[in-house]
């Protein structure tokens, strides 16, 4: 095992294994409060970084550790998930017609540094109508999303075009996190070698 992925999202667990990284799984659970003033960049950032962190000190500290976090911003606004059946239809509703912007934050923690990224990418929604957000929600795939939405699954008829990551949008920016993972040594691409 050559990473600690300190995350509880299944998304995570699928796209670090897609890239073939041998790992294994501890989440943490922090507190996701933004501060006052603080911008959506930072608040990312900062997130990810105190997940690989908390995991980190609770180790051995030998292997490097990933934390990450996505939130989606609309203007300046950050959407986290929702906590009910009213917060996610606001949600959508506010991002139906619209352009936002899926923030996604790598930190990779060592005993020698802390290397991070955030990755932002643009996601143009068609006009939502009340009763199909209503709808959507009952399929039960909003809450557990920031913004309400999974763009891999049924979401994705919301999505009319994308600019940038689309496995950032999904919870790990991939091209991203192989360059960080590279950085402190950590292989990718390590199952199905011949
Ligand atoms: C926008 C969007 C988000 N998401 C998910 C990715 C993240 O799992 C979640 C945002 O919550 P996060 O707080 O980033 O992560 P998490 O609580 O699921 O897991 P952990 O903190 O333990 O790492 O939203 C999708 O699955 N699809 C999407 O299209």
């Amino acid at each position: 095992m050559d990473l600690i992925l300190a995350s509880a999202s299944p998304r995570r667990k699928e796209l670090l294994a897609q890239i073939g990284v041998r790992f294994d799984v501890s989440p943490v659970d922090i507190c996701e409060d933004v501060l006052s003033g603080e911008s959506p960049e930072h608040y990312v950032q900062r997130l990810a970084c105190e997940k690989a962190l908390e995991c980190f000190n609770h180790t051995d500290k030998t292997i490097p550790v990933l934390g990450s976090d996505t939130t989606v911003v609309l203007d300046t606004q950050i959407m986290g998930k929702p906590r009910d059946r009213s917060e996610s239809l606001e949600m959508l509703l506010a991002l139906s017609g619209r352009t936002h912007q899926v923030m996604t934050a790598v930190a990779v923690v060592t005993s020698e540094r802390t290397d991070s990224v955030v990755v932002k990418t643009d996601v143009c929604f068609k006009e939502l109508s009340r009763e199909e957000c209503e709808s959507y929600w009952w399929t039960g795939e909003p809450l557990d999303k920031a913004g309400s939405y999974g763009i891999q699954g049924m979401g994705a008829v919301f999505v009319e075009s994308i600019k940038g990551s689309y496995s950032s949008v999904v919870g790990l920016p991939l091209a991203e996190t192989a360059q960080l993972l590279t950085r402190v040594n950590v292989p990718i691409w390590q199952s199905g070698k011949v």
